[in-house]
């Protein structure tokens, strides 16, 4: 356990200082190809979870430990291995014995502390716990600027948003209606002993994450994993089978191949970043899907439009993030409260470039996974108030927008409908 639990320190470490989650875990695991795929699952929920809960260990670490060892990887070993006791079934002594150990190995003085606390959180656990997290702030696991913006924004429910986004993501499934039904698909997961529940009507949730390899006929392409607040996008797009439509940031592809697997469409997939459209390219092979892709710009038409309107336009901009954050909680650490007026503008850039690709009459869903309304709604009223010759389309009886809030079925998503007069 101790090659576990010195590489998860060394991954949130580095993600700490601004790198990438995704890409340093997988840096990591490929560096080191001896690691069985049941040590390479422990490191990944080791690393997710430290850092979704990361100000919570860290204000549990501090007032334990007064003065922190001059090897800065013992407090983060320390955080690492609460976790494990906290929110891990690995045996305790087992986590205590390798965290001690390792800990000789960087700087043996410090193994009588690391011994000390944990067997101290092994004792009285959650009383330590509920003292360090009193503040929201912690206790929700999120910088203080965002826990007041969140506070602000959505004086009801903050708390609900909060509690969710510090949950464990659902794996949610897209049923390909190619291949199988979701009530048949069920029954599938059943035979194989997993757990699951239709909650949209082509998405079931798992009750337990697997590896897509345990999914029946998953290379075959009878399913997607795909978040079933996601899966909103091909309905509100309202297309009909020989439409003509673009995903304006498409990688990497999940709504295009959901188009695709609903409907017959010429369907332009465009992106800007090359290697994310290749993994477009692998999902559509994978799905036995076509689709023309183009490495793009969207805030530039001039550059890879042949003039031609579409009938219908996805525009599934790049944004804060912030309604997934359960999913990628580097996010949280690496964002800044500024950062969101440059989100905004290039969200505003790649809208006013991409409108005049719409065909008059056609519709242009746009969508974030953010819950900052600067991103949402206040970016659609402010393109309103300037394109007399867009209309909003209520998505649904009491509100002009679809706002998702994370929770225990999707991710938190927005969508509004725009259509051209
Ligand atoms: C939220 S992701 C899209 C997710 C995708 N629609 C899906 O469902 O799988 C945003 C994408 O926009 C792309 N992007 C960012 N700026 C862009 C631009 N100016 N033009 C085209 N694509 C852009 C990013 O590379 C990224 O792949």
């Amino acid at each position: 356990m101790h090659q576990i639990q010195r590489l998860a320190t060394e991954i949130v470490s580095k993600v700490l200082t601004g790198r990438n989650l995704t890409e340093t875990l997988s840096d990591a695991l490929r560096q080191n190809p001896t690691l069985t795929p049941q040590q390479k699952g422990a490191i990944r929920d080791l690393c997710y979870g430290t850092l979704r809960h990361y100000n919570q260990l860290d204000a549990l670490v501090k007032r334990m430990v007064l003065h922190a060892p001059s090897d800065a990887r013992i407090s983060m070993l320390l955080m690492i291995a609460i976790y494990q006791l906290r929110f891990t079934s690995a045996a305790p002594y087992a986590i205590v014995d390798h965290a001690v150990k390792l800990t000789a190995k960087w700087f043996e003085p410090g193994k009588g502390l690391v011994n000390a606390v944990l067997r101290r959180v092994q004792r009285e656990g959650n009383k330590l716990w509920a003292e360090a997290c009193q503040k929201p702030a912690i206790r929700y696991g999120l910088p203080q600027w965002w826990l007041e913006k969140w506070q602000k924004d959505y004086p009801s429910n903050w708390e609900a948003i909060a509690e969710a986004s510090l949950s464990h993501p659902p794996m949610s499934l897209r049923v390909n209606p190619h291949h199988t039904t979701p009530t048949d698909y069920l029954q599938l997961l059943s035979n194989e002993g997993m757990d699951a529940a239709i909650i949209a009507e082509n998405a079931i949730k798992l009750a337990q994450p697997v590896p897509v390899d345990r999914l029946p006929h998953f290379q075959e392409g009878w399913v997607s994993v795909q978040d079933a607040g996601a899966q909103a996008s091909a309905r509100l797009l309202d297309v009909a089978d020989g439409m003509k439509v673009l995903d304006a940031c498409a990688a990497p592809g999940g709504k295009t191949c959901h188009l695709l697997e609903q409907h017959s469409l010429t369907l332009t997939a465009l992106d800007i970043d090359a290697t994310r459209l290749k993994r477009v390219e692998e999902n559509l092979q994978r799905l036995q899907l076509t689709a023309a892709l183009k490495v793009g710009n969207a805030n530039q038409p001039k550059t890879w439009w042949d003039g031609q309107a579409f009938d219908r336009i996805l525009l599934d901009v790049p944004c804060s993030a912030s309604g997934v954050i359960r999913r990628n909680p580097d996010i949280k650490w690496h964002r800044l409260a500024k950062d969101i007026a440059t989100f905004v503008k290039e969200q505003s850039d790649i809208l006013e470039a991409i409108w005049p690709c719409l065909a008059a009459g056609g519709k242009l869903l746009y969508a974030t996974c953010s819950v900052f309304p600067e991103e949402n709604q206040d970016q659609i009223s402010q393109f309103l108030a300037k394109h007399p010759d867009a209309k909003l389309e209520p998505l649904s009886d009491n509100s002009p927008y679809l706002q998702y809030f994370p929770s225990a079925d999707t991710d938190g998503f927005f969508f509004a409908r725009l259509v051209k007069q």
